[in-house]
């Protein structure tokens, strides 16, 4: 079977991307980890499929697997990659489109700058939406770590994140705690793990130990949980500008029940077609 594919990246996180409209498209587990796989496959942090909505309420479903051969809910860097490859792919001429995603409904627009800006939807705290184990709803948890505990805002962006603050993003301890993090038998889907140094009350820096993944040079939803959280501790203005190894997004919440939007670049590689047996 060969597939045609394209290779996207949004800040340096990076995809193999799949028309499943116009070609079929069915991976198992381990085919996504084949094509995945940087030496032996083509390398990327996830795998996107476009394909028809299932719902009459939306232009495109999009289903995200990581790396690990996991489907996910949720991809903000790979939802701007998404909306670049509709529009060069002529899929659609739509300038702003609604995407059926696991989690719902997410909207990407593409800007007169050619970046792109995704409204992503309500942010979620109660830890059954998360899912997070705990008693009651909070704006941190201590959570245990191998010999030491860490402060975390849990929430979700349709995927799930655990986000600490740390002094230096530099030398924070990202290969460390952030696979104890993903793991912790509190995060029964396990977890994307995120360490945000402030900067001040409009920029932050980030990384993030993403589920399924590992460390990637981007998370939007990533970004979008950071923001969210800081702004919810009052740390953080409404706009703020996360630098990431792999490139700035912008981030905007409102607070409460509002959506979190985000904004940023999305760049084609390269096209290319892959023999699967
Ligand atoms: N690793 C994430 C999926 C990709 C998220 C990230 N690449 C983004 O840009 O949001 C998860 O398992 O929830």
């Amino acid at each position: 079977m060969k597939l045609r594919f394209s290779k996207m990246h949004g800040t340096g996180n990076d995809f193999v991307v799949f028309d499943a409209i116009n070609q079929r498209v069915e991976l198992s587990a381990e085919q996504v980890r084949f094509i995945a796989e940087r030496h032996f496959g083509v390398g990327c942090d996830q795998l996107l499929l476009v394909e028809r909505p299932t719902r009459n309420d939306a232009d495109f479903r999009y289903r995200i697997f990581n790396a690990d051969g996991g489907e996910v809910e949720q991809c903000g860097n790979g939802a701007r990659c998404f909306m670049r490859f509709v529009h060069d792919k002529k899929l659609s001429r739509q300038s702003e489109i609604r995407v059926e995603t696991a989690s719902g409904i997410i909207q990407p627009r593409l800007e007169a700058d050619g970046r792109i800006t995704v409204n992503m939807g309500t942010p979620h705290f109660d830890p059954h939406d998360i899912p997070f184990m705990v008693d009651k709803c909070a704006l941190t948890y201590e959570l245990e770590l191998e010999g030491e505990t860490v402060t975390i805002s849990a929430l979700s962006i349709g995927n799930p994140h655990a986000v600490q603050y740390v002094d230096d993003i530099d030398t924070a301890p990202v290969a460390r705690q952030g696979p104890q993090i993903e793991a912790h038998p509190r995060f029964p889907n396990k977890v994307n793990a995120g360490f945000m140094q402030i900067v001040d009350r409009q920029n932050i820096r980030l990384r993030v130990y993403e589920r399924g993944a590992g460390e990637t040079l981007a998370c939007g939803t990533g970004a979008c949980a950071a923001v969210v959280a800081g702004i919810s501790r009052g740390s953080l203005d409404a706009t703020v500008h996360v630098a990431a190894r792999g490139g700035l997004l912008t981030i905007h919440w409102a607070g409460a029940d509002t959506p979190v939007s985000m904004t940023g670049p999305a760049a084609n590689v390269f096209e290319g077609e892959i023999e699967l047996g």
